[in-house]
């Protein structure tokens, strides 16, 4: 047991020292920021590459000078240099788009944010098409359609490659559930599954230690709402950046981990899935088992009781049109 133990920890460390090039797009916006600073952080990254309409190279000096090993570059927005920080990325991490002011829904930023997607993931099929791409920019339900959609018509769609980070609504779970029941989030796990936005966002607290939280009304509405939340409380300027930060740090590393030889690292996350694409829904969150190329496994929602039912019924109407709302956008607004 100590032996093999040993073996693997030493299997770990010397995985764990591979070149592993990570990049941020919207690298200079209140998630790219704090984001950009935890990859810094992360001893798995060995590069860290930043790319932002303006202001990237000023945060790539900033972080350049955090003693970790690491190197950090800021890259000028021209399409050269956000193709210089995309060629050789395993990971790329999209935040880059408006976000919401209080009163608008997250659909409401799709106008802005859908060319912003689909041009960034154009760059990202022709300079780094087996990297990973995890899509933070809003709304995540249509966006990450995008991607694919531009992924397809290249000519280089991975499906296990490309995931809609929801990994917030799963960390507000563990952390509301904690606060009510006093215990230490690290022991809440609470699987979201469907979408990311209102109510597409469907927390599974049926399969959770505490079942009875199920028919927490509030609770749930917490969950699924969580994001207006901090909408209202920011009053205009902006919404979740260091919570989403950490999120979108912590779908990194877990992708890291998972590719540098870990096994039974799972997260729930937005894929191409085949759980109800008989219902003509190609996207969906539920757990994922993450391994070397990316998707490993796709989980089943699993046993959930009636009023989950209720909640994923609803789910699977909002999400079906915003995931047809991305691929129109693609099929109408090719680009250039
Ligand atoms: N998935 C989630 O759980 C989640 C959570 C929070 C926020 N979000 C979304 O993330 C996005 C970013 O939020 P934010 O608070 O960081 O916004 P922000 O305005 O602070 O930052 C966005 C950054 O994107 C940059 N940008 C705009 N167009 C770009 C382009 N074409 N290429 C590169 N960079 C570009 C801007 O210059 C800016 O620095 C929003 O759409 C928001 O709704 C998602
Ligand atoms: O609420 C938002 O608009 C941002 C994000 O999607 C969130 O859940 O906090």
């Amino acid at each position: 047991m100590f032996a093999a133990s040993r073996i693997q920890t030493r299997a770990f460390s010397a995985s764990a020292r591979q070149l592993t090039k990570v990049s941020v797009l919207g690298a200079a916006g209140g998630i790219g920021q704090p984001l950009s600073l935890l990859l810094k952080l992360n001893p798995r990254v060995s590069e860290l590459a930043l790319y932002d309409i303006r202001g990237a190279p000023g945060v790539g000096a900033d972080l350049s000078h955090i003693n970790t090993k690491s190197t950090v570059k800021g890259y000028e927005p021209t399409a050269s240099g956000l193709a210089d920080a995309l060629k050789g990325s395993e990971i790329v991490l999209i935040p880059a788009g408006v976000p919401r002011k209080p009163g608008m829904t997250r659909d409401d930023l799709f106008n802005t944010n859908a060319s912003i997607v689909r041009d960034l993931a154009k760059a990202c099929a022709e300079s780094c098409p087996e990297a990973n791409i995890l899509v933070i920019s809003n709304p995540v339900n249509s966006t990450v359609p995008i991607v694919s959609e531009i992924f397809k018509k290249a000519g280089v769609y991975n499906p296990k490659r490309l995931f809609g980070v929801t990994t917030l609504d799963v960390v507000r779970a563990s952390r509301f559930v904690s606060e009510i029941k006093g215990t230490d989030p690290k022991d809440e796990n609470i699987t979201v599954v469907g979408g990311h936005s209102g109510v597409t966002i469907v927390p599974l607290f049926s399969q959770s230690k505490h079942p009875e939280l199920s028919k927490n009304e509030q609770l749930i509405h917490r969950v699924q709402f969580g994001g207006d939340e901090v909408v209202k409380a920011k009053d205009g300027a902006g919404s979740a950046t260091l919570s989403m930060a950490m999120a979108g740090a912590r779908m990194a590393e877990s992708l890291l981990r998972a590719a540098q030889g870990e096994k039974g690292v799972i997260e729930p996350t937005f894929v191409d899935s085949p759980l109800y694409k008989d219902q003509g829904i190609d996207f969906f969150a539920s757990k994922v088992e993450l391994g070397p190329n990316g998707v490993e496994k796709i989980y089943p929602v699993g046993p959930i009781d009636e009023v989950e039912q209720k909640l994923l019924d609803a789910c699977l109407v909002d999400l079906k049109k915003n995931i047809q709302k991305g691929k129109d956008f693609v099929a109408a607004n090719p680009g250039k």
